[in-house]
């Protein structure tokens, strides 16, 4: 889907019974609200020059006899009273309309948090969270801005002018005239200053997204960056970003103050002009003194929705670049949606094979060619290679982190493209070598929100030899780990990934590495725990220690990303081939035999 302004309305438009409510609120604001100017310049007239009676005559007669004094209060009393009326009546509209145009934000932010969702891993690496983030808050809030403006201002404005146009025509047809057709003139200027301004407006937020980025990355990569003692550089960097923004928020900031003051100032020109006009009227035709008054009421009166409407122009410039900003992130590419067809994982027990199958990150770079791999139902599988030569790749195809580029992947034998990559995730459980942690307890970064049993989460902790360390934090299960994890060692939140991964209780478990950082000792007890977890479904692993390898049914090595060599670990040392050289070189030959 892809954002548009037109887009937004139709979504406004859907809002039917709010829509009508404003609408007829709209209509009584604007009815108390024109005659309101035209009561007491009547008064001039009648009261004053006692050249009519229209109104002095009906208050005696509808209401009581009074002489000037009670002419005078009642008027000033019923102005004040519509006055009022007016407020309330455009406190009303501003709420329901308020209503609208925050369920509307709302929903464009659930629909670009719904695309977000779903991005294809290539898109998520080549994206920058801090200008996303820059596009769901500042962006949106424009947007937001825009549609508060138009949808609760417009109506009332655009209402309130037919209804002083016509009073105007009603008073002197003559002067009304001139001044109806002065006023589109002024609305044009300004609207030109407003494209140049909605210019500037454009490089702020750019200006800013670009600072945004900048500093989630450099936050979120600190550490490395101290450890490398860059920390100048870097910060440097941002404040080179910061006095951009500076720049560009001084330019739009002086630049659009000065376009309204001179939109304002040309509106105040005119203003003049109609006085002097008015007066003219009052010198060389009919208009009275207290109906030139009145003229000079609706002119300031005229003010507030001219400037709402010019308002309007300049949010509706801004909407229009927020719009484009936002719709980089609905243009980013989406993972496949697959059709939920068959469910292989109701079976016990499920594999995977690999058939023919070739991928690349880019066309023109295959990192997988004509791989042939299968983890039969409840067989403990280890992928060997070099470091590049396309293991981890491989464990991310099989839960589908990328589209492969030709051949297949299947599970109990039905095609990844009949199950959904949902299922296949719900059911098939990837270990990264370097597991993420939130920055939260550690009860959440195991069970990340979902309701398991403490029971459960303890046995985890056991399994993946991490309990007595839990038991000794003050704070236990409820323990926060930190950004990244921070608090615990490299080691420990592998364990973490590991006890995650246990309670997630998969049918197809892949572990990268996950035990890479683990002395030797460590790992060998946690394998030993985790006997039970691994004869109850299907497990791969990708490592580099002999003592690991050993213990899988079946061993592939990969190099330059081809399964070279397959079979049992004694039938591979009997080869004598890649991976003996293999094993060698990995410096764990001791005890290969
Ligand atoms: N996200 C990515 N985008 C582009 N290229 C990638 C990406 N991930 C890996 N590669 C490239 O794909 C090749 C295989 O990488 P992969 O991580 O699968 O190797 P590996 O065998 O797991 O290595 P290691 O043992 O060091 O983890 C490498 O040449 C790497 O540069």
């Amino acid at each position: 889907m892809s954002l548009s302004l037109g887009s937004v309305f139709q979504t406004i438009k859907g809002y039917k019974r709010p829509l009508v409510a404003g609408n007829i609120v709209a209509i009584l604001a604007t009815l108390v609200s024109v005659p309101t100017p035209l009561l007491i310049p009547v008064l001039v007239d009648e009261v004053l020059l006692h050249k009519s009676d229209t109104l002095t005559h009906w208050l005696d007669t509808h209401i009581v006899p009074m002489d000037t004094f009670g002419y005078v209060v009642t008027v000033l009393l019923a102005t004040v009273v519509l006055r009022f009326l007016y407020t309330a009546l455009s406190i009303l509209q501003t709420k329901i309309f308020m209503q609208i145009s925050k369920d509307v934000t709302y929903r464009i932010r659930v629909d670009a948090l719904g695309h977000l969702e779903r991005i294809s891993m290539k898109a998520y690496e080549t994206s920058r969270s801090g200008s996303i983030a820059a596009k769901l808050v500042t962006d949106v809030e424009t947007i937001d801005t825009f549609i508060a403006s138009t949808v609760s201002r417009l109506i009332i404005s655009v209402l309130s002018l037919i209804g002083i146009a016509g009073v105007l025509f009603w008073i002197h047809w003559g002067l009304a005239l001139f001044i109806i057709v002065l006023n589109p003139l002024v609305i044009t200027f300004t609207t030109k200053l407003a494209r140049k301004v909605s210019k500037l407006k454009k490089e702020e937020n750019r200006a800013i997204d670009a600072f945004q980025s900048a500093l989630t990355e450099t936050l979120d990569l600190f550490g490395q960056i101290r450890a490398s003692n860059q920390e100048r550089e870097f910060f440097s960097k941002l404040t080179d970003k910061a006095r951009h923004i500076r720049e560009r928020s001084i330019a739009f900031g002086w630049k659009s103050d000065a376009a309204s003051r001179i939109s304002y100032l040309t509106f105040l020109a005119g203003y003049e002009v109609f006085r002097a006009a008015s007066i003219l009227a009052v010198a060389f035709s009919d208009l009275s003194i207290g109906m030139m008054l009145a003229v000079f009421g609706y002119l300031w009166y005229m003010v507030t929705p001219v400037q709402d409407i010019l308002g309007i122009q300049y949010a509706l410039h801004n909407a229009r670049a927020a719009v484009a900003r936002i719709n980089e992130v609905f243009e980013m590419p989406t993972e496949p949606d697959y059709p939920h067809r068959a469910n292989p994982f109701t079976a016990e027990r499920v594999g995977v094979k690999l058939e023919s199958v070739s991928f690349g990150y880019s066309p023109e770079i295959p990192v997988l060619s004509d791989i042939h791999f299968e983890a039969k139902p409840s067989q403990r599988v280890a992928l060997v290679g070099a470091s590049g030569s396309g293991k981890t790749t491989l464990a991310q195809l099989i839960v589908g982190f990328y589209p492969i580029d030709g051949g297949r992947v299947l599970f109990n034998g039905v095609d990844v493209r009949e199950i959904g990559l949902d299922v296949v995730r719900e059911h098939v459980n990837l270990v990264l070598q370097s597991p993420k942690l939130f920055n939260d307890t550690i009860r959440f970064n195991i069970t990340l929100g979902r309701e398991v049993p403490e029971s459960l989460i303890w046995k985890a902790l056991d399994m993946a030899q991490m309990k007595a360390v839990i038991e000794s934090f003050e704070e236990g299960l409820d323990t926060v780990v930190g950004r990244d994890g921070i608090k615990l060692s490299g080691g420990q939140r592998q364990r973490i990934a590991i006890a995650r991964m246990i309670v997630a209780e998969p049918k197809i478990a892949i572990l990268d590495e996950s035990t890479s950082a683990l002395d030797v000792h460590t790992e060998a007890h946690l394998y030993e725990a985790l006997e039970p977890f691994f004869s109850s479904r299907t497990t791969i692993m990708i490592a580099h220690r002999l003592s690991t390898i050993r213990k899988a049914d079946y061993i592939y090595v990969l190099e330059k990303g081809h399964i070279v060599e397959e079979g049992t670990h004694e039938e591979l040392l009997k080869k004598e081939g890649v991976y003996m050289g293999y094993i060698k070189q990995s410096g764990d030959c001791h005890g290969v035999v």
